[in-house]
């Protein structure tokens, strides 16, 4: 280790006298200018995972959908999941080491996580349209080349294309490319193939409204355009030009709010959605023609994508294990429904997706969603081969057709993490082969308040014991 060089850098970016962080759902998050002498030792922490792992690590500089005063970072392991939480004590002793403490806690870290120092390290460092971003990704920089690691940074990207181009780089470009255009071209050709199929059965162009909350979303949908059919229209609004991000509008304030954001004029029966500030949530929404708010978040994206998924995995005819992951904020009803009526297993979590994934790796097909949008969906590797085969070579038309479909959504999920884009065009490739309004999605089954629905089971079961009492 460059001793006399960590102590000139820690004290670029040194840590406010008495300042403590903790590692939260998803990583630190705090005010901005709190945060440089976290970037930097985040720099330094994933320099050292990477080395421990022998693969490349990343680094996403965001807060989410916090106010854009906010910022907040998000390391990202090797198969593009969440840190994984035998390292989160670890980012927390750095993140809190005092500045003459630092060279002690990376050698007590090597020590513990067994880390060889000598090894190469490589991490890709991607951050979101935040004013601060730019400059704490410098400190992210600072504190992987101190420890004499290698970077790449991709400059504003969304975080599930951080999540994504790590994931390509450590499986040898088996899940795709590692850069910007390999996601854009991945995801656009399993669209492209999936709509064509509803399109070439009359179905009417589709239109759809896009709140991007003022972040990363807008510029990359803006990039990503060429490559969508022109059947499908999208409309962005809030794209940051104007107003500051997350202000008034995103998935989180729509969901927390129940009404639709600033600045997207929609009209009744429109379809409608919004993305959070580093676009991995998505919510949709539409307004009825009595003028009222219809909000479909998470669990219902969670209900569409099984009943889905459900009947193409009966169809290829194969005992794939399937199951929902959800978390205590799940409405009631979308559990009833899922178990009662889609008859899929559902099973109940922590929050944060790190928990939500971690359940939904046990199935061939593990759905995963939190109520406020994140979510998506694994499949096992056991369970993609054998789709990817029965696509191939299946003689059955039907089966071969079904499972072809099939493959077409593992290419289009974003496996690694929740994907504001993704989700979007699995969704709007799934209402488009159903032939579903979002109206009809919405329909599935009606909503009531969790809360409210424990509260009467309490009261209908003390009752009833009372009554026997008597
Ligand atoms: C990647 C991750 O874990 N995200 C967390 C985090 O959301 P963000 O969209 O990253 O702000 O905070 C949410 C609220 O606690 C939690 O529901 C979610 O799982």
């Amino acid at each position: 280790m460059d001793v006399e060089g960590l102590k000139k850098y820690s004290a670029l970016h040194p840590k406010p006298a008495g300042l403590t962080l903790q590692y939260g759902t998803a990583g630190f998050r705090s005010k901005a200018q709190q945060l440089e002498h976290i970037m930097f030792r985040m720099g330094m922490l994933a320099a050292l995972r990477s080395r421990a792992t022998g693969a490349t690590i990343g680094v996403m500089v965001t807060a989410s959908h916090n106010p854009e005063e906010d910022n907040g970072v998000k390391l990202v392991d090797p198969l593009g999941e969440m840190l994984h939480p035998s390292w989160e004590e670890y980012a927390t002793q750095l993140a809190n080491a005092e500045d003459q403490e630092l060279q002690k806690i990376v050698t007590e870290i090597c020590q513990k996580a067994a880390v060889n120092q000598q090894k190469d390290a490589s991490v890709f460092i991607g951050r979101d349209t935040r004013p601060s971003s730019k400059e704490l990704s410098q400190a992210v920089i600072d504190g992987i080349s101190i420890l004499g690691g290698q970077y790449y940074d991709y400059g504003l990207v969304t975080t599930p294309q951080l999540h994504y181009v790590v994931c390509c780089q450590n499986t040898q470009g088996q899940y795709g490319k590692p850069t910007l255009e390999g996601y854009y071209q991945k995801l656009s050709k399993a669209f492209t193939e999936l709509i064509k199929k509803s399109l070439s059965s009359g179905e009417a162009q589709r239109q759809l409204k896009i709140d991007c909350a003022n972040g990363i979303g807008a510029l990359k949908l803006a990039e990503m355009e060429t490559y969508f059919p022109k059947e499908v229209q999208i409309q962005v609004y809030n794209d940051g030009t104007k107003e500051k991000l997350n202000h008034l509008c995103g998935a989180d304030f729509v969901k927390v709010h129940q009404k639709p954001p600033k600045g997207l004029d929609m009209k009744p029966n429109e379809s409608c959605c919004s993305f959070d500030g580093d676009a991995d949530r998505i919510v949709y929404y539409y307004m009825d023609t009595a003028g009222h708010f219809h909000l479909i978040d998470g669990d219902k994206i969670a209900t569409l994508f099984s009943i889905f998924l459900k009947e193409l995995l009966a169809k290829v005819g194969q005992t794939l294990k399937m199951a929902v992951v959800q978390t205590a904020y799940a409405n009631g009803s979308s559990t009833r429904y899922l178990e009662e009526t889609v008859q899929v297993p559902v099973h109940c979590v922590k929050t944060g997706v790190k928990h939500l994934h971690h359940k939904a790796q046990e199935f061939d097909v593990g759905i995963y969603f939190e109520a406020n949008g994140h979510g998506t969906v694994l499949f096992s590797k056991a369970a993609e081969n054998t789709i990817r085969q029965l696509a191939k070579e299946e003689k059955d038309d039907a089966k071969r057709e079904a499972a072809k479909v099939l493959e077409n959504m593992i290419d289009l999920i974003n496996q690694t993490v929740g994907d504001a884009i993704s989700d979007m065009l699995v969704i709007e490739a799934i209402l488009a082969l159903k032939g579903l309004t979002v109206q009809q999605w919405d329909a599935l089954y009606t909503d009531f308040p969790s809360r409210l629905l424990k509260w009467l089971k309490k009261k209908v079961t003390s009752a009833f014991i009372i009554s026997k009492n008597v």
